[in-house]
Order: structure tokens, then sequence, then C-alpha cells
């Protein structure tokens, strides 16, 4: 695995597991502000969680189409490092969103055929890092977070100006399969590490980390 490999735990919402991510060598950890995901977490529960990470763990928040209002509210209060983009957001609304707080922007990009790589493109020349993820499936209650992976081929030694992050599925198991197949330099995880929806296991958290830092 590349020296440089880097992890992040999505959907996280106790503390404890939070400190646990940064001790375990995770570079990034995501909170999601989605009221259908059972990771979902208040503005003040984030609060609580971005005091609880060490230093140099870059906290993610995940918003979906939200508005100004919403937007303003996260940042005023939580010590976030990075917007995650997880809805249709255009270039130009991430454009906008990085001007108005000053923070990078990742944005999410959902993948189920090769006729959906191409759009990557468009932001590659406005937002600071990728997330390449499975499509949701049609009717799907959540635009990510559902534990299906897409084919990893697709984007099989893919190149793109900016760093890029691929999850979608993956699993202690998968993962470094994921890695070696992809190239991909940074995964991330929110499903694979979970005991329940929404319930983070430890034990898994610790594997997934070891296995795609190995
Ligand atoms: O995780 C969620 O509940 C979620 C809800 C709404 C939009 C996005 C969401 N997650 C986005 C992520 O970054 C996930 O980590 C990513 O989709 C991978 O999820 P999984 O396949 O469960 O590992």
């Amino acid at each position: 695995m590349p020296q440089d490999s880097k992890v992040k735990i999505c959907g996280l919402r106790q503390p404890e597991h939070v400190e646990l991510a940064g001790r375990l060598g995770a570079a990034y950890v995501g909170f999601v502000f989605f009221p259908k995901s059972p990771r979902n977490v208040s503005v003040a529960e984030a609060r609580e969680l971005a005091w609880a990470a060490p230093v140099g763990l870059a906290k993610v928040a995940l918003v979906v189409n939200a508005d100004d209002a919403t937007l303003d509210a996260i940042n005023d209060s939580v010590a976030i490092d990075m917007w995650q983009m997880h809805g249709s957001e255009s270039p130009e609304r991430v454009a906008e969103i990085k001007a108005r707080y000053g923070l990078p922007v990742m944005k999410a990009v959902g993948i189920a055929t090769a006729d959906d790589v191409p759009q990557i493109d468009a932001y590659a020349g406005v937002a600071d890092q990728l997330l390449i993820d499975a499509k949701a499936p049609k009717g799907a209650d959540l635009p990510g977070g559902n534990g299906l992976s897409f084919d990893w081929q697709l984007v099989k030694r893919k190149y793109w100006a900016l760093p890029w992050m691929l999850a979608g599925g993956l699993t202690p198991e998968n993962v470094g399969r994921a890695q070696n197949l992809t190239g991909a330099r940074q995964v991330d995880v929110s499903s694979g590490v979970e005991s329940a929806p929404g319930v983070k296991d430890p034990a898994l958290m610790e594997a997934f980390i070891n296995a795609a830092l190995a």
C-alpha cells in the first residue's frame, strides 16, 4: 500500500469514537447533517464531537444540498476543517461555498456506470477534493452511506488533478483489494465499520484502518 494512504471514517456520533479514530491513524472523520440518516447529528452534538478530535484529525461536515442558513449554523458552532457536499450541488455552488466560508470542499460524485465518470471533470477545477462513491439506487433514502460498492474498474488508475477518495461498500476485508486495483490513496467508510446502521464498532474501525494503512 502507498505509504501516504489516508482513511476517513464517516458518520461518527460518539466522542470516544472520534478520539479512537484519531488514535488509530485515521486522517479524517465525517459528521453527517442529514436528518434521514441513522448517522445524523445535530449542530450541538457535532460541536462536542469536534472537541473530541485529536490535533491533526480533519473534521468533515457532510451536507446534502444545504442552504446557506444551514451551513452558517454549522460553521458558526462546529470547528470543522472541510465541507463534504453529497447532493446535486453544481460546480458553481461548490465555488460559492468555498468563497463564503474559506474552507476546503470535497465534492461527492456517485458512480454506477461508465457514463457517470465524465461528470467528475466538472468539479476537478473547483473542488479541493473528490469523493468517488457508489451512486445511490433510485428511490434510496440516502444519497450515500448505503454500504454499496461500484465497479472499481471504472476508476482504475484514473487521474484527476486533485486528491480523491474512494468510497462505497468498503470493508476491512475488501479495502486492500480496492486500493490495489484503483490506486486510491484515500479511502472512506461508514457502513463497513458498523454493527448496525449508525452504530460504529470500534473493532471494525481498527480492522479497517489497519487494513487500509497496511
Ligand atoms: O452516511 C450517511 O448516512 C450519509 C447520508 C447522506 C449522504 C451521505 C452519507 N454518507 C456519505 C459518506 O461519505 C459515506 O461514508 C460514503 O457514502 C460511504 O458509505 P458506505 O458505503 O456506507 O461505507
